[in-house]
């Protein structure tokens, strides 16, 4: 078997695994190659209960792991030049409790109601690849981006993890989940589905060989493979696409490409599963509330903890390739579409604008994007 395969063989279910656990409500111990090893929860999923398992495990009080984004949207970062990682920080209380685990990293609650003090904050004792990994685990498993961390003896992790039916997960393979899925996408199903504004459609569906994400591709009438083709990269959105939702221009923009492919020749339309700009759609709708209190798409993104946009496009650029196609004039006004496909190898011939008139309800929506992702009007 390639060394690719072989790794996506051990990689990609061990990765899902640890997700379903975090999902659940379990604690995971989290280890890195070459030493150290911790004991992380997701905050999400903190009760009294949880938190008295990670003391008597890791035989010492909790830390809280935050996004530095989380930490400067609640003032943290500002308070103190100690910062412990620049990408995740490390937050200690005499006391953890589930009380203050949701002040700090529910953004929904308000921050204030805990004393701050200077010396909350820890600079050492978290490995930096750890903490990064134990929180990049909580995004993956679409959970608020924060966990709770106790070092454990990484000697012992083995007796550890059996004496107390843990899961142990490599930081090293957290970090190469999302790459390594990307690379092991397989063609499962590819069936006709006429739709009301393209008749002749076919919905090829693809999964990594190992399980994980899904990710669909609609071929619109006849695209020739080998030649340019029109693209549209759409990420998942359940209420813009479903629902029609008019906060934001999701449900114009795929019914809209559609039809433009339909009437122009063909295309293909990617169907991302990377709700809410990938952060999911619990915590999309965490933003939307955010958003309902004045912040804008990007500020509340990084209120909840997360980057403005956590979305990859090399699933897409897999999927083109493995459906022949390497040149596309992309239908996009998002810059970040057109570098990322690049940068995964396939070549983009032209872009193509996709704007649609505001709705009366997303107007501020679409200037934001034009505004603070550098969208096109
Ligand atoms: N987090 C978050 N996601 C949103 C919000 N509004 C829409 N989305 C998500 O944004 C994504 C829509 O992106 P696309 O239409 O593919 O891309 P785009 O960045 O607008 O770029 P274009 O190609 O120009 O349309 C979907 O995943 C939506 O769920 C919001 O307010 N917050
Ligand atoms: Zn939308």
């Amino acid at each position: 078997m390639p060394a690719l395969e072989t790794n996506a063989a051990r990689i990609l279910p061990a990765v899902e695994r640890a997700i379903a656990e975090l999902r659940r409500g379990a604690a995971v111990i989290i280890q890195r190659g070459g030493g150290h090893a911790a004991l992380i929860q997701a905050s999400e999923t903190a009760s009294p209960q949880a938190l008295g398992n990670l003391r008597l495990i890791g035989n010492a009080e909790p830390c809280l792991l935050l996004t530095a984004r989380r930490a400067a949207a609640i003032g943290i970062k500002e308070a103190t030049p100690l910062i412990d990682t620049t990408e995740v920080i490390a937050f200690a209380l005499d006391d953890m409790s589930p009380d203050a685990v949701s002040y700090l990293a529910d953004p929904v609650h308000d921050p204030l109601g805990i004393n701050l003090r200077h010396d909350n904050f820890l600079t050492t004792d978290v490995p930096e690849v750890l903490a990064r990994n134990a929180v990049a685990l909580t995004k993956l498993s679409s959970l608020l981006p924060a966990a709770l961390f106790v070092n454990l003896p990484d000697d012992s992790c083995d007796q550890i993890a059996k004496e107390h039916n843990l899961l142990i997960v490599s930081a090293e393979d957290i970090a190469s989940y999302r790459s390594t899925a990307a690379y092991s996408l397989k063609k499962v199903a590819s069936a006709r589905i006429p739709l009301e504004v393209a008749e002749k459609t076919t919905v090829v569906a693809f999964r990594p060989r190992e399980g994980g994400v899904e990710h669909l591709a609609l071929v619109i009438g006849d695209p020739e493979a080998g030649k340019p083709v029109l693209v549209r990269l759409h990420s998942e959105c359940f209420t813009g696409d479903l629902l029609g939702s008019l906060r934001c221009d999701c449900g114009d923009q795929l019914r809209g490409a559609i039809k433009l492919m339909d009437e122009t020749g063909g295309g293909i339309l990617l169907y991302l599963s990377q709700e809410g700009r990938g952060i999911g759609l619990m915590n999309k709708l965490r933003a939307y509330e955010l958003q309902d209190r004045g912040a804008d798409t990007s500020d509340a993104n990084e209120l909840v903890g997360f980057d403005p946009d956590e979305r990859i496009y090399t699933p897409a650029a897999e999927m083109l390739r493995q459906l022949g196609f390497g040149e596309v004039r992309l239908l996009t006004n998002n810059p970040e579409k057109v570098t990322a496909l690049i940068e995964s190898g396939i070549e983009v011939i032209e872009t193509v604008p996709h704007h649609f008139p505001s709705n009366g309800h997303n107007d501020f929506y679409l200037k934001t994007k034009a505004r603070r992702f550098g969208h096109t009007l």
